[in-house]
């Protein structure tokens, strides 16, 4: 479970430009739940996320993650229990190494020995048994170095290295908003299995209101650092896409633009 508590985030404090994003913000999300964050332009989803994965510090309130208050740890202490999967594929893989080589170092992620220690025939075999799974060929291309593959191959791959180790909460940062429908489809299919199959809290922002609609239990629609819709379980599957595109232009008109 994650909990933001009475949260408030300024930016540009002292200056000219400051503006108070959030103030008393409030959001827990149940262990095993899949919560779709969409919301406009600058509603706060990004900030939401790099709060909770500590590259942002808050003014004020507290993340508690599974009882433990994580608000003052840094940014590489919470990695090792919150995996984030960004929208650039390239942010979660390391081009000039292998997918051998890049499988391995997710696979010792927090631990301290090296790179060798990863490679040994048993673990060879476990990381092709994992990347047959994607069903991309991946298996039969370890020696190759992950900087020649596709967007969709990488995000596939940032994908499995980052719910390789044990984690306790999954953020998707608009995770296919990079990719081509073909390929997104892809992608949402593989998430929605990996978070089934581990179990995973998920978190994920994005503009795709199907996704949104399609996957997960829970859907928050974010409005000027405030949740203007939140809603789970039954009434979440009673949405459709034409009642979130109402929403949005209830707030337009609301704003007057
Ligand atoms: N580093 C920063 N300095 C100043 N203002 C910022 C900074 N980062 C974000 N903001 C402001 O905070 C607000 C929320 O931004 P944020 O990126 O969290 O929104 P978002 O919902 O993720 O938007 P998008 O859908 O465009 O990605 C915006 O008004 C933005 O201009």
């Amino acid at each position: 479970m994650i909990e933001l508590k009475h949260i408030d985030k300024y930016y540009n404090i002292g200056t000219v430009n400051e503006v108070c994003l959030f103030k008393d913000f409030n959001l827990t999300v149940d262990d095993g739940d899949f919560i779709s964050v969409i919301g406009s332009n600058g509603s706060g989803k990004t900030s939401m996320l790099n709060l909770i994965c500590g590259s942002l510090e808050a003014e004020a309130g507290n993340i508690i993650l599974n009882g433990e208050d994580i608000s003052q740890q840094k940014e590489y202490i919470r990695q090792r229990k919150i995996g984030r999967v960004y929208q650039n594929p390239a942010m979660g893989t390391c081009p000039s190494m292998t997918i051998l080589e890049n499988m391995s170092l997710a696979d010792n992620k927090g631990k301290k020995f090296g790179l060798g220690f990863g490679t040994n025939k048993k673990r060879v075999d476990y990381y092709r048994e994992l990347l047959s799974q994607l069903g991309l060929g991946l298996e039969d291309m370890m020696g190759s170095k992950v900087g020649s593959l596709s967007g969709g191959q990488r995000q596939a791959m940032a994908l499995l290295m980052t719910t390789m180790a044990p984690i306790e909460i999954l953020i998707l940062d608009e995770h296919t908003a990079a990719l081509d429908p073909k390929t997104a489809e892809l992608i949402m299919e593989l998430t929605g299995k990996v978070v089934k199959e581990k179990k995973l809290t998920t978190i994920m922002v994005t503009h795709n209101l199907r996704y949104a609609v399609e996957y997960g239990n829970r859907i928050l629609m974010m409005h000027q650092g405030h949740a203007v819709l939140d809603k789970a379980g039954e009434e979440k599957a009673k949405l459709v896409v034409d009642d979130l595109l109402d929403q949005f232009n209830q707030i337009s008109i609301e704003c007057g633009n």
